[in-house]
């Protein structure tokens, strides 16, 4: 018997959000967005969309979008729009500006961190394809400079995207509207592949569909179809309670993450089902029920197509009798934080067996840990990744709770009233 049985629906997917954000206020009509993740980060990007002229309404849960048809009309004068530490929506942001026809400088500002986020890779090829865009203090990084000049016209080019999926799901997106024809090549392998495919889906559901021949991607020039668009729940957040089900012997259903998710990070689940948990999936739902106390065990594992993930890892590992191995996934280290150095400091402050590697870490289970207050250096997945270790670690403490809401506002209420009961067991 499960220590407890929750069933809970999880917001909207961060990352199908702003795509559809992108999609549908680049496309022919009126879309209505259904159950957009109203967190920090769509927010953000939905105002820098509504900065550029496009008309956006909140009706009841829903998002109206009057679609532009690829014709922004910013406001006349110097523009600045502010992207916060939202590296998916500066970095499409970035590809949509460059679509504006002449016009003044659009400088889209951030914060200290996403200062030091890598985005020149993004920026070569855009500046490839006749844009006027560049990193304002040349750094390789945000804040960035974009004069709209007529000169961006798209064509055959190529792109480096082993540091972030994201630039290369950026051009994806804009390439439809490009004067002529684009063709993008990847140079290198591609990080976090799982994010193309949500790319894709995106833009096939808003009627364009992109061919793949020999490694290249032909976008057919047109416009997005407006269209009503549903949401899936967020399966990285939902990722802390299948944890939390894991390492307490619990049973969580998310209900609105289902079989045939496009998101990359709902076969997280796979994972723990290879860790001992039971895991049943279903088009109502997905439901993780963790072993009894003392059975999970620990994997070995390439973590490089879902990076998000690696913090949820890394908090149950220490639970798991083994040793969990976590490799190829440098790119943590240009997240929110660096995401290696996070999860092995916090982790030892915990007393937890961990050593940190350049792409990944490994974590010895079955040393019991000594609550402490834990540093969540402005990461929302360090702060949740963290509630779950604190499941079993009574008495820790987690500095800035509140940094969740750059992907999951609610998310305290919702672990409160989930883990209610666990929150009082010794385990
Ligand atoms: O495209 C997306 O929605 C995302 C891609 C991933 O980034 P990288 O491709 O930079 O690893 C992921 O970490 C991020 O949270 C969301
Ligand atoms: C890395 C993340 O987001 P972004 O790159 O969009 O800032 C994340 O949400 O974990």
């Amino acid at each position: 018997m499960p220590l407890l049985e929750k069933t809970i629906c999880v917001p909207g997917s961060k990352s199908i959000t702003q795509r559809a954000l992108v999609t549908a206020a680049l496309g022919q009509g009126t879309s209505t967005i259904v159950g957009p993740l109203r967190s920090e980060d769509p927010l953000l990007l939905k105002d820098a969309l509504v900065a550029l002229g496009c008309n956006i309404e909140e009706k009841g849960d829903d998002w109206v979008i009057n679609g532009t048809g690829g014709n922004f009309a910013p406001a006349q004068g110097k523009c600045s729009i502010f992207m916060g530490n939202n590296g998916t929506g500066i970095r499409f942001l970035t590809a949509v500006v460059c679509l504006l026809e002449k016009g003044p400088e659009i400088e889209l500002t951030c914060t200290k961190r996403m200062e030091a986020r890598p985005i020149e890779s993004l920026l070569q090829a855009l500046r490839a394809m006749g844009a006027n865009v560049k990193s304002k203090f040349n750094t390789g990084c945000p804040p960035v400079v974009i004069v709209p000049d007529g000169s961006f016209k798209g064509g055959d080019v190529t792109i480096d995207a082993s540091k972030s999926s994201q630039y290369l799901s950026a051009l994806l997106l804009i390439a439809p509207y490009t004067k002529i024809p684009t063709r993008i090549s990847l140079v290198g392998p591609l990080a976090s592949s799982p994010y193309l495919k949500i790319t894709l889906s995106v833009m096939e559901a808003f009627g364009i569909k992109v061919e793949e021949d020999s490694g290249a991607f032909l976008v057919p020039q047109g416009s997005y179809r407006a269209r009503e668009f549903q949401i899936e729940g967020d399966a990285s957040s939902a990722s802390y309670f299948f944890a939390g089900a894991a390492i307490t012997g619990s049973s969580v259903t998310v209900e609105n993450l289902p079989q045939d998710s496009i998101q990359g990070d709902a076969r997280f689940v796979d994972l723990l089902e290879k860790m001992g948990c039971t895991v049943m999936r279903s088009q109502k739902g997905t439901t993780v029920v963790g072993p009894s106390v003392g059975g999970l065990k620990g994997v070995e594992v390439s973590m490089k197509d879902m990076p998000d993930m690696v913090p949820t890892l890394a908090a149950i590992a220490p639970f798991a009798n083994g040793t969990t191995v976590i490799k190829d996934c440098p790119h943590l280290r240009i997240k929110e934080t660096d995401r290696l150095a996070a999860m092995a400091t916090e982790l030892a402050r915990l007393g937890a067996d961990v050593e940190e590697l350049d792409d990944g870490l490994i974590i010895r289970g079955g040393k019991g840990l000594r609550p402490s207050r834990i540093k969540t250096y402005d990461d929302h997945r360090i702060a949740m990744s963290f509630a779950v270790v604190g499941l079993k670690v009574k008495g820790l403490e987690i500095e800035d709770p509140s940094c969740v809401k750059k992907s999951f506002p609610g998310f305290w209420e919702l672990w409160d009233k989930t883990f209610l009961e666990v929150l009082s067991v010794e385990f």
